[in-house]
């Protein structure tokens, strides 16, 4: 039953095959069983799903029930999930248990998806392995020793593992897209705006995105149908009709323009860039027309989103100060005190590093060099992918350089951590919709194709990845301890 698809479940639920409650005892029962080698939920609720699912049952049996009714689903832990924790994998949140529903869960919720937990993460959604979580380091399905990518990594292994149908991710550089390529999974992150982001624990408000992380292209579209949409609680959430994402999913590739971004080859290993050449030709075959193209600044990507998500990061994180909720250290001898030890103590290595720099990048004297010359470097970029999008209708790339790598081998170097980021930082900060599509194997590890797209144009990209999905069974490929004949 775990190796089905999202859609496949549905047709199933639907056909009486099984109930939402048989199946959600049967993902809570993989969780049981693989996530304490995994380490992929940070909580899991049990007994909130099933009530979920009986819920869901007398939907279906009442004839009131909608494409998503039943469905299982987890949660990236910085949703705020009210009664359930919502730690964002750090110190500071381990008590925190939000009194409210963010947008998205609430969104997925009612259209009757069932909740089986919160998934693990980089801490506050800095990092792109998973080590930096205080709950400890998720593992690659794939290979344990590995990393899964982050820092949606608890949701990217819970669905390649088959733990659960799909999961919500966050990008705010890559975070939903790297870690889909490093576990062999389908990711997107929406447009800039598509996706409400009231009740997501902000990290760097002009970056941060929702969006699913799935086994299919088509799994992803089914979910984002019901997690898109305006929210007037979110001020940067847009007022602009959603497509009906799986509606637009048969739709031919004859003549679509494919640019392939000269830059993103050059210096790339052979291997990858084989895989993603392998991949475009699959498209260029369903009569796609591929064409090189430019764009000129990439090498700025990384220096422009270490300032600016940095300085977004050091304001939103200034509310973590013992005083609300969340951790307050032991003792202090007065305000001051508490204050430093309680964010001293609450806070891991890499948030308090990126605090510190993005304070730096906005304190008086550096302003201009640093936060500034920032915010010029970005409409570069944004420039570049504008200039591109006029010529050609998707940017087609790697999602990263490599495939994932050993737990422990990058987590003392944080600039080498930052370089693999290369690739999908532009998309954030030129607010476009990017997806990574599972597309073969480097040492016998899953790597990714990323597609990025027009403003709001996500039924394109989607689109592709399912008509790729049609012709090629990457997305299928599952490690071995989520093959059907070890269960
Ligand atoms: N949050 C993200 O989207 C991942 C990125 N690697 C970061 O650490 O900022």
């Amino acid at each position: 039953m775990f190796q089905k698809s999202l859609a496949e479940l549905a047709k199933g639920l639907k056909a009486g095959e099984f109930t939402s409650r048989e199946l959600t005892q049967h993902y809570l029962q993989r969780i049981e069983d693989l996530d304490e080698e995994l380490n992929s939920f940070i909580t899991v609720c049990p007994e909130l799903a099933l009530e979920q699912a009986d819920a869901a049952d007398a939907a279906i049996a009442a004839g009131t029930s909608g494409p998503l009714t039943g469905l299982p689903i987890a949660h990236k832990d910085l949703f705020c999930t009210q009664g359930v924790k919502t730690s964002c994998a750090s110190k500071m949140l381990d008590n925190f248990i939000a009194p409210y529903e963010s947008t998205v869960t609430a969104n997925l919720r009612s259209a009757g998806m069932v909740m089986l937990g919160k998934t693990n993460m980089d801490e506050f959604a800095m990092g792109g392995s998973n080590e930096n979580s205080f709950y400890g380091p998720a593992h690659n399905p794939w290979d344990v020793n590995l990393v899964p990518g982050g820092s949606s990594g608890g949701s990217a292994v819970a669905v390649a593992a088959r733990l659960a149908p799909v999961a919500t991710g966050t990008d705010t550089g890559g975070s939903i897209r790297q870690p889909a390529a490093f576990c062999g999974i389908t990711g997107i992150k929406p447009t800039y705006g598509r996706v409400s982001r009231w009740g997501m624990v902000a990290f760097a408000s002009s970056l941060d995105q929702a969006g699913p992380m799935a086994q299919t292209a088509e799994d992803c579209a089914m979910v984002l149908n019901a997690m898109a949409g305006h929210d007037h609680r979110d001020s940067t959430c847009m007022d602009q009709p959603v497509d009906d994402y799986t509606a637009k999913l048969g739709n031919s590739i004859k003549g679509l323009k494919i640019g392939l971004p000269k830059e993103y080859f050059e210096g790339l290993s052979e291997a990858m860039s084989t895989k993603v050449r392998a991949a475009v030709a699959e498209l260029e075959k369903q009569g796609a027309i591929v064409k090189e193209i430019s764009l000129p600044n990439t090498k700025l990507a990384i220096p422009t989103y270490y300032v600016l998500a940095p300085a977004e990061a050091s304001t939103n994180l200034s509310r973590f100060d013992g005083v609300r909720f969340g951790y307050r250290c032991e003792d202090p001898v007065d305000l001051e005190d508490m204050y430093k030890r309680t964010r001293g103590e609450g806070f891991g290595k890499e948030v308090q590093r990126r605090i510190m720099i993005g304070t730096y990048a906005l304190s008086a004297g550096y302003y201009d060099a640093y936060y500034n010359k920032a915010l010029k470097t970005r409409r570069l970029l944004s420039n570049d992918f504008a200039q591109a999008l006029k010529e050609v209708d998707v940017i087609a790339g790697p999602t990263a350089p490599t495939a994932a790598y050993e737990i422990g081998t990058q987590s003392k170097d944080p600039v080498s951590m930052y370089l693999a980021d290369i690739f999908t930082l532009g998309v954030n900060l030129a607010g476009l919709p990017g997806i990574s599509v599972p597309c073969g194997f480097i040492d016998e590890m899953p790597v990714g194709l990323q597609l990025i797209g027009r403003h709001f144009d996500e039924s394109t990209l989607l689109n592709i990845g399912h008509q790729y999905q049609q012709t090629t069974d990457w997305h299928k490929q599952c490690p071995d301890m989520a093959q059907e004949e070890n269960n």
